[in-house]
């Protein structure tokens, strides 16, 4: 199977058509406002509409309300739903049930013990994401352009396909999947010049790269 490719965090349509054109799997949008990628829903849906089928679209929410949700759904119309915060495995499973969508459920690593709470939502969840663990004074739980110890994962036994991100980019990319065994990889940060600004061959080179390795 070929490395899931998620590009996180687009803005704008240029950096969006460059991810997708690359032959990213999955494009990512953020609906979170203390995030310098925050999107307005009436833009994202311009963005889902400019997708067409060419990429899995994902809409990354942060203890979404159902308001919200239903928002997001109507106007985007994602593939996937990425909850990253502390959305607890009945959620995740009440959500799946509402909307029909599968879920990938990010788990924050710093330590072995950030690990444990694995078998509840490997139960529910479609696809983990293992991000790095933010500082506690974050104002937002990702995108933040820091890794964590890959070799945590280190006899990790998942029946279900797991991504790594945090901190990942062109050149370390190949090492993140050696060490992960992760079926995929999810950026962000690595692919901008400045939070929130993407850079189209900064994106290829990344996907270029995952492809590689
Ligand atoms: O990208 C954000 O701003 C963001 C905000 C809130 C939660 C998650 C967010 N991004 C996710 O973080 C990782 C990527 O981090 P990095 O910037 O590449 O280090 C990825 O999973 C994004 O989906």
């Amino acid at each position: 199977m070929s490395t899931i490719v998620k590009i996180c965090g687009l803005t704008t349509a240029d950096t969006l058509e460059a991810a997708v054109e690359a032959g990213a799997d999955m494009v990512g949008f953020v609906f979170f406002p203390a995030s310098p990628r925050h999107l307005d829903i009436d833009f994202a849906d311009a963005l889902g509409r400019q997708v067409r089928s060419r990429a899995a679209k994902v809409a990354l929410a942060v203890d979404a309300d159902d308001d919200l949700l239903d928002a997001i759904v109507e106007q985007l119309r994602p593939n996937w739903l990425q909850f990253h915060g502390s959305e607890s495995p009945e959620r995740v499973r009440s959500i799946k049930r509402i909307y029909g969508l599968p879920v990938m459920k990010a788990i924050a690593v710093a330590s072995p013990e950030d690990l444990s709470v694995l078998p509840d939502y490997a139960g529910v969840a479609d696809r983990i994401l293992f991000d790095a663990r933010p500082p506690k004074d974050a104002t937002r739980p990702g995108g933040l352009g820091t890794a964590f110890d890959w070799k945590l994962l280190d006899g990790v036994d998942l029946k279900l396909p797991f991504l790594v991100s945090g901190g990942i980019n062109a050149d370390n990319v190949a090492e993140a999947l050696r060490v992960t065994r992760a079926q995929g990889v999810d950026v962000s940060s690595g692919v901008e010049t400045s939070p929130g600004e993407k850079d189209p061959d900064l994106i290829r080179d990344f996907i270029r790269a995952a492809r590689a390795a």
